[in-house]
């Protein structure tokens, strides 16, 4: 395990709730006075924190009638206020001052968004106050959502180049089955292999969250690949974060691999974000994966698909289908149209903004 130095601490909906479904304020005590303890130590903290939707429904009565939707719409806008609040209490017992950011998944696939708040979440942390980040649930409905937060956590970790994800729920982490179950037993540490883990996971979540234990594994492996180590664990656990940073705890730990470039990891979460194709001969493949540092010329195209901006992210496939990368437009869909097959053209994706799925 390495050093915890800069981490995104994600809380879950029922880490903050009791078994009634109620606010736990004193859980979130315990939590705030432990970070506390890790910025005292010089670790700089994120906080992504699930729970506006929990707060809203103990505030904020409703028909039971009411589209669900737009429960959940109503139920967050009013209970982000209280959540955000009561952090803002707490925190400000050890005189720290905390920030809201709400974010829709738009903000991370357009770039300038993306740097916007990149630059505004490190511009607080230089001045001490902690970023608190939920998904502006008001705007962020149905294909515009992130998965849950497991999701939003990780993409913000991979924003800020953290060096640690912990991902806080009501289970010492990921069990060989369901966790209430004798025979289940605690998956320690995830390595590198190709150990399908998901098939261990059933489909239980909190009664407000959304992506339950698939998405936290999903996210997991997607941040130690980008050289992020995550941890999962108990939140409702004593002194969890202590016990993290000395490791005298239950958890499921992810083994990172080398960390790779701060564009690189934006692009790496741009699978669902990309703007258009380029289908690439198997010329380019052989020389993309050959060489390690090469960008995509239009000579090596195929064809292109769907209407994309300079700067989108464009996926990159071989003429098989296979998904090889992702890679950001140096120019427009249409200028790419005229230059497929071309030699002595600019690259249609530089080597700095390339990120391929298997790579080394
Ligand atoms: N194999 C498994 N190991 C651990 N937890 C599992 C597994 N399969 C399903 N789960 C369920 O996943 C839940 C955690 O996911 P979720 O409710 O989304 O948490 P959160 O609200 O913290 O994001 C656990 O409470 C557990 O019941
Ligand atoms: N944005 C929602 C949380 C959605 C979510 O991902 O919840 P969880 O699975 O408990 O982390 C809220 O604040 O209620």
């Amino acid at each position: 395990m390495n050093a915890i130095n800069f981490c995104v601490i994600k809380v879950g909906s029922n880490v903050l709730t009791d078994k009634d479904g109620n606010p736990d304020i004193k859980r979130m005590d315990h939590l705030v006075a432990e970070i506390t303890e890790y910025r005292k130590k010089g670790i700089k903290v994120i906080l992504v924190s699930s729970g506006a939707v929990a707060f809203g429904r103990k505030e904020t009565i409703l028909p039971e009638k009411l589209n669900p939707v737009l429960k959940k719409q109503i139920w967050a806008s009013t209970g982000q206020i209280d959540l955000i609040n009561t952090y803002k209490k707490l925190f400000a017992k050890s005189t720290l001052q905390v920030a809201q950011i709400l974010v829709t998944k738009e903000d991370f696939r357009d770039r300038k968004h993306f740097l916007n708040m990149k630059n505004c979440v490190l511009g607080l942390l230089a001045q001490g106050i902690i970023p608190i980040i939920n998904e502006n649930d008001t705007v962020a409905i149905t294909e515009l959502m992130f998965t849950d937060n497991d999701e939003l956590a990780s993409l913000s970790a991979a924003m800020v180049d953290a060096d640690t994800l912990i991902l806080l729920t009501n289970v010492d982490g990921i069990y060989t089955g369901p966790p209430d179950h004798p025979g289940s037993e605690l998956i320690r540490e995830v390595g590198h292999g190709t150990e399908k883990l998901s098939s261990y996971i059933s489909a239980t979540k909190s009664s407000f969250g959304r992506g339950g234990m698939l998405t936290k594994l999903n996210m997991s492996k997607k941040s130690a690949d980008l050289g992020i180590q995550v941890f999962i664990a108990n939140g409702k656990s004593e002194n969890i974060l202590g016990k993290i940073l000395s490791k005298d705890t239950n958890f499921t730990y992810f083994e990172p691999k080398k960390a790779k470039q701060s564009t690189k990891k934006w692009l790496a979460h741009g699978d669902q974000y990309f703007k258009g194709e380029v289908i690439i001969n198997q010329g380019a493949k052989t020389a993309l994966y050959d060489h390690k540092i090469i960008s995509l010329l239009p000579i090596g195209v195929t064809s292109v698909y769907g209407e994309f901006k300079k700067g989108d992210i464009l996926r990159i496939s071989d003429e098989e289908g296979n998904r090889l990368g992702l890679g950001r437009a140096e120019y427009p869909s249409k200028t790419a149209l005229e230059r497929i097959g071309l030699k002595n053209q600019k690259p249609i994706i530089h080597y700095d903004y390339l990120y391929l799925f298997h790579h080394d």
